[in-house]
């Protein structure tokens, strides 16, 4: 049915760009590359939407959209209050291209409704197919069907992984086992701690270099790696759900508790002595600490880990993520991806990448 009713429209695509922070605001200026085929005709953020259909300057949407958050009586016409749910406008329609750069679990839980509508979804958040089994295997539907879903930027921020692992599948491999650093942000955090100093520091600048998610409890909880795992798994064949997957999560009680961005960073410093001591003693047997995310056939667990300084998953530095997989082509020695894991400007790279694949 998608495939039926994804039509090539005969003006430009329309784009709808939902997601103005971090990733959203490193792709807008990016959509240059791609007029005249594209024009960007929508963006959004949890409260409010700029749209046209003749097209916006993603400059000048943006603009509207700090005016609108200044007094609603500044903003232009084009600028209207929303309510987050992913309602979009009668004349988005079949062919266009629809960017999903948030977190939000109300957008993933549409993506395959888009999908069946034949809009193209180009996604850099994991709730779609990281999220629950049935959502992943409504949208895996879809895609069967001939509906178009990018979503490259989901794992590794781009790092071509969930690429590699489809394609060894599609080749008539079989990826028996992986096992990685998935996460940006706990790489960033890991590499070179050794406990002298405190991790609610590191916390706070890995926040501001833009590696971690909205809420950076889902870092640290384990929970953004979880979703990058199921992904995999999935895509290796492991119908994986959440429960599936033993979480060693690295919040504490303060953390847990706490009930906004303010609290969330007051409560950071809670972590400062539990991680201090496990780093230390890693160092005190000349070892690191690296938050490591295993896959072996449908048994999958991630937590933090004590390796030697040379194992092959302590290499890497900053935000890499480094990930082995195993298969029967990769039986004796594994494929190793590494490279920068998490960004604005990676992020934002994948999320062009698979718009340009949606529309050539
Ligand atoms: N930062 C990174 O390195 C990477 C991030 N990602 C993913 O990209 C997504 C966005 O991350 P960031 O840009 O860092 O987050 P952010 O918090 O900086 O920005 C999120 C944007 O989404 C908007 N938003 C939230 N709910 C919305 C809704 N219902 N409708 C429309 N807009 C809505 C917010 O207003 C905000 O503009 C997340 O899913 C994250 O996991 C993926 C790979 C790497
Ligand atoms: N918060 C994530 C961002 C990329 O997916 C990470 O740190 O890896």
């Amino acid at each position: 049915m998608s495939a039926f009713l994804d039509l090539l429209p005969d003006r430009p695509r329309r784009l709808a760009v939902l997601g103005a922070g971090t990733v959203g605001r490193a792709l807008l200026p990016r959509l240059a590359a791609l007029e005249p085929t594209l024009s960007l005709c929508l963006l959004a953020t949890s409260r409010w939407r700029c749209a046209d259909p003749e097209g916006l300057p993603a400059g000048a949407a943006l603009a509207a959209i700090a005016l609108a958050q200044a007094g609603p009586d500044a903003a232009p016409d084009t600028v209207q209050a929303h309510d987050g749910s992913g309602d979009l406008p009668a004349w988005f329609g079949p062919g266009d291209v629809l960017v999903d750069a948030t977190a939000s679990e109300a957008l993933a839980a549409r993506h395959a409704r888009w999908l069946q509508r034949g809009l193209r979804v180009v996604t850099a958040n994991k709730l779609g197919v990281g999220g629950p089994l049935i959502r992943h295997q409504q949208v895996r539907r879809q895609v069967e069907n001939g509906a178009w879903y990018g979503d490259a930027a989901t794992v590794g921020a781009g790092l071509p992984l969930l690429r590699c692992v489809r394609d060894l599948r599609a080749g008539g491999d079989r990826v028996s086992a992986l096992a990685g650093v998935l996460s940006g942000t706990l790489a960033w955090l890991f590499d070179g701690y050794d406990g002298s100093t405190p991790f609610s520091a590191r916390v706070r600048e890995a926040v501001a270099l833009g590696y971690a998610e909205p809420d950076p409890r889902v870092d640290l909880s384990g929970e953004d790696v979880r979703r990058k795992l199921l992904i995999l798994a999935r895509a290796a064949g492991q119908p994986l759900d959440a429960g599936d997957v033993q979480v060693e999560s690295l919040l504490t009680p303060a953390l847990l508790g706490a009930r906004d961005a303010a609290s969330t960073d007051a409560a950071l410093v809670s972590l400062d002595h539990a991680l201090s001591v496990r780093a230390r003693d890693a160092a005190a047997r000349g070892n690191v600490l690296r938050y490591v995310a295993r896959l072996d056939g449908a048994h999958a667990r991630i937590g933090l880990e004590s390796l030697p300084l040379g194992h092959a998953l302590a290499q890497g530095g900053a935000c890499d993520n480094r990930v082995a997989i195993w298969s029967c082509r990769y039986d004796q020695r594994p494929l190793v991806i590494q490279g920068p894991g998490a960004g604005a400007g990676v992020t934002a790279a994948a999320l062009l990448d698979d718009i340009r694949r949606a529309t050539t």
